[in-house]
């Protein structure tokens, strides 16, 4: 038997390890196939092989390095022709934690491209498809690092503002459409990001880290209340209220068209 034919094909990059790998098991249970995206393509068929037989599910595996210009035309090209894609989570993401004058130019741009570039042309090979059914949800997973920002996070932390933000973009696009957009803003979690960006997990607070599973249920969990966006690990909703309604009234506190009177010489 293959997946449940109403839930469609569910797809997720960045499904060879972390939060990738943990949404894939999770959709794969609520029903979905799935077309999962790495580059590591042991880890992949491994996944694969559990999850098509624990759920009865298909899955298939496109091995691909989503910051190298051809392979990210081929997933484009693959994901914009495949009608049966009902999910995208914009998961796969890399991340280099250190000053900019110690990363390297290719370091700086493999985050863009990954972080951004990909993101944003895989949002475009499916949202067409979703514009025509009328259906389909994307979820993109940004950090509070979209939001803040570290000594050591100036390049991380800007592509994942630009996910912040082009993820509120799509919603005011897609607004009164049956097309879900959420944003995911993760917290610290314990994945293999960290070793990849130089900062060993083990050098943390660990009281600060969450485990991938409560994660991925968090962020499902936002989802299936309808959330806009989702921070797995805010506990004060006030918090996250206030954020909100201070970055709307700051934009419109701006629509004046004058100097504020603190810039005015006398
Ligand atoms: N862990 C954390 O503390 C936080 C993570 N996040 C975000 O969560 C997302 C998932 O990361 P996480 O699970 O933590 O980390 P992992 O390192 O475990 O997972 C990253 C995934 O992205 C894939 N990936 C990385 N580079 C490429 C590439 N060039 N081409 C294709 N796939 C790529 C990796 O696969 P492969 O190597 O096989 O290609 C892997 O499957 C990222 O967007 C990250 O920024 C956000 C906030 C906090
Ligand atoms: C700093 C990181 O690399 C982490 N993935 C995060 O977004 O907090």
């Amino acid at each position: 038997m293959n997946g449940n034919k109403e839930m469609g094909t569910a797809v997720v990059t960045g499904a060879s390890s972390g939060l990738g790998e943990v949404f894939a098991e999770r959709l794969a249970k609520r029903g979905y196939n799935l077309k999962l995206v790495a580059r590591r393509k042991d880890r992949l068929e491994s996944i694969a092989d559990k999850l098509q037989s624990k759920y009865g599910i298909t899955v298939t595996n496109l091995v691909a390095d989503l910051g190298s210009e051809t392979d990210l035309k081929n997933v484009v090209n693959d994901l914009s022709a495949d009608k049966s894609i009902t999910l995208l989570i914009n998961n796969a993401g890399t991340s280099t934690l250190a000053s900019t004058t110690t990363t390297s130019v290719a370091k700086q741009k493999a985050m863009v491209d990954v972080n951004i570039t990909a993101l944003m042309l895989l949002s475009n090979a499916v949202i067409p498809n979703f514009v025509e059914k009328n259906e389909g949800t994307l979820i993109n997973i940004a950090s509070v690092l979209g939001f803040y920002s570290l000594p050591i996070s100036a390049v991380y932390s800007g592509t994942k503002g630009f996910v912040v933000q082009y993820t509120h973009g799509l919603q005011e696009e897609l607004k009164g459409t049956n097309i879900r957009v959420q944003l995911v803003n993760p917290a610290t979690t314990a994945t293999e990001i960290w070793e990849v960006g130089g900062v060993p997990l083990s050098a943390l607070d660990q009281a600060t880290i969450m485990t991938t599973e409560n994660c991925v249920d968090a962020a499902l969990s936002g989802l299936d209340q309808g959330e806009l966006a989702t921070h797995p690990s805010v506990n004060d909703q006030k918090l996250i209220d206030a954020y909100e309604d201070a970055r709307i009234k700051l934009f419109q506190g701006s629509q004046s068209g004058r100097p504020a009177d603190r810039y005015i010489q006398n």
